[in-house]
């Protein structure tokens, strides 16, 4: 059986074939505002996408996850933490079965109802797939969601969800703007972590925004109505698929703002 969100498949058991779940930069954390060290060396974040680069709406099981050609460096992330040049090659969310639960990263033990992944690899490799196992290979872009006002941009997603209700479907996805679903205010927590699902590959540079962006509960309901099992099998609806906070093992969390 794969790996989920389950008491029999979930965060707890991934351990069993994942041992780099124990490890010692692992991800999501909580994020205590007042124990992160502000750096003045930190630079504002550069992201620059392009809408026709996006290419598809893919329920992979886990998530919603929207898809983007990285042929070229026409969608990309530079500066912030990182050096170099990183590509977008996907976003996609967590979410939880009621509004009171579903971020990965906490802020201060708060749990915000969803949280969108901007996922963006290193051109210093070859590919997505080379970068994904390296220490500096991948750099995600976290966004909470808080319950606010309807968001319009995140409505043209959910528009798309009932053609991908089940596992495996997917549906052509053409020129959306990620940096509609950016907070006003890039400020941003950054520290060195993992993917927060198998194979939590520790080769994340992790930038959380301290700002949210809003979505409606009307609009997190629409979420929930999503699948983790396939056409033909047991409805199971996509809720909880976040994984919750690890130790911080040592590591320091760094703020680009005061
Ligand atoms: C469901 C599997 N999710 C994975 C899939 N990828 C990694 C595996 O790739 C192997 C070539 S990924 O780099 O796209 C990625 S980023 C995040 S997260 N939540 O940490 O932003 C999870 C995942
Ligand atoms: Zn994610």
């Amino acid at each position: 059986m794969s790996w989920g969100y389950k008491p029999n498949n979930g965060p707890q058991k991934w351990v069993e074939n994942f041992p780099i779940a124990d490890g010692v930069r692992q991800s999501p954390i909580d994020i205590v505002p007042g124990q992160a060290s502000y750096d003045a060396g930190l630079k504002p974040l550069t992201l620059k996408y392009d809408p026709s680069t996006c290419l598809d709406i893919l329920n992979n099981g886990h998530s919603v996850q929207v898809t983007f050609a990285d042929d070229t460096d026409s969608s990309s992330l530079t500066d912030g933490p990182i050096s170099g040049l990183y590509r977008l090659k996907q976003f996609h969310f967590h979410w939880g079965a009621s509004d009171s639960k579903g971020s990965e990263h906490t802020v201060a033990g708060t749990k915000y109802p969803a949280e969108l992944h901007l996922v963006h690899w290193n051109t210093k490799y070859t590919s997505f797939s080379e970068a994904a196992s390296k220490p500096d290979g991948l750099a995600v872009v976290g966004v909470f969601l808080k319950i606010g006002g309807e968001n319009p941009n995140l409505q043209k997603l959910l528009d798309a969800f009932d053609t991908i209700k089940s596992k495996g479907k997917q549906t052509s996805f053409e020129n959306f703007d990620p940096s509609t679903l950016l907070p006003g205010c890039l400020d941003y927590w950054t520290y060195d972590g993992s993917l927060t699902t198998p194979p939590l590959y520790e080769s994340v540079t992790w930038i959380v925004c301290k700002e949210p962006i809003s979505t409606s509960s009307a609009q997190m309901a629409k979420f929930r109505t999503l699948l983790f099992s396939a056409d033909g099998a047991a409805q199971d609806c996509m809720v909880d698929n976040y994984r919750p906070p690890q130790p911080l093992k040592g590591r320091t969390v760094r703020a680009s703002f005061k």
